[in-house]
């Protein structure tokens, strides 16, 4: 397994979530299927509290933003109409959220509510987000050289939160202060789509700007080539992650960037 020699000038960890710390297969087969089975009974109980109403809200500014930009958007979703009919309101919210995971859109509305549905499944121990074992030892290696460690992922920081909260591993928050827990704290802290899409290059030009560092300092691990490049174009390292069951390479993507499959390869040489 060869080793990746992380450049000295690198004192930032940012890392993405699924495909990279944690398996596709735990986003797609465990949480997608539960916001899709249980979508309808979570609007009906929720339907009249202001965090559910908040969530519409930002669904219906989406499809807005969408029809304005001529994307392809539901024709049940323009529909903006109050409805005197409750349960007709809803089933135009499940449709349209349906659709938006079916085109596995990455919008801030849509992985927001997410995150607030996800709560209760982590909350009541049916779901355990899932890390692949080669992540915290490697996050507890690199914070003992005094290394930062962010996470910028779609998914919501409450959803990043939960996933890391209650994860098979444990509480990976935990942010006791005595010294002992301190070792235990894994992350600095986290980003979501709300500083902007992890495609476009500005986006990483401003996780710099709020970290306090230069983009050359930070290294981020991604699954997804685009983002890559996006981070790259913002003077952002990259390395790029390749897990059981990501998205394959092309040719001329794997000769291009330096890629792991485990973060256990990646090594601060000279460092003390
Ligand atoms: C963080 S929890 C759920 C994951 C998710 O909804 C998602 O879109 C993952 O995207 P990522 O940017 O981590 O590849
Ligand atoms: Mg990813």
């Amino acid at each position: 397994m060869a080793t990746v020699t992380i450049p000295e000038n690198v004192n930032v960890f940012l890392l993405d979530i699924e495909g990279t710390t944690t398996p596709i297969t735990f986003v797609k087969e465990v949480l997608f299927p539960y916001i899709k089975e249980h979508l309808e009974e979570y609007l009906g109980a929720h339907w009249e509290e202001d965090e559910c109403k908040q969530d519409v809200q930002l669904l219906k500014k989406q499809t807005e933003e969408d029809l304005k930009q001529n994307r392809a958007c539901p024709v049940h979703a323009v529909d903006q109409t109050v409805h005197t009919d409750e349960e007709k309101a809803i089933r135009e919210v499940v449709d349209s959220v349906l659709w938006h995971m079916d085109a596995d859109r990455k919008t801030t509305a849509l992985k927001q509510l997410q995150g607030h549905m996800w709560r209760a499944a982590y909350v009541s121990g049916k779901i355990k987000g899932e890390v692949y074992q080669d992540v915290v030892p490697a996050i507890r290696r690199w914070r003992e050289y005094g290394l930062k460690v962010y996470i910028y992922s779609s998914g919501s920081i409450e959803a990043q939160k939960l996933l890391f909260g209650y994860s098979v591993e444990g509480n990976l928050l935990d942010a006791s202060s005595n010294l002992a827990a301190f070792f235990l704290l894994l992350f600095d802290g986290h980003f979501d789509t709300n500083i902007g899409a992890k495609v476009e290059s500005k986006s990483y030009q401003k996780i710099a700007e709020r970290i306090g560092c230069s983009p050359e300092d930070i290294m981020f691990l991604t699954d997804v080539t685009r983002e890559a490049k996006a981070a790259e174009d913002a003077g952002v390292n990259v390395a790029v992650v390749v897990r059981p069951g990501n998205m394959e390479l092309t040719e001329e993507e794997r000769k291009y960037y330096t890629t792991i499959t485990t973060f256990s390869q990646l090594e601060l040489t000279g460092r003390v």
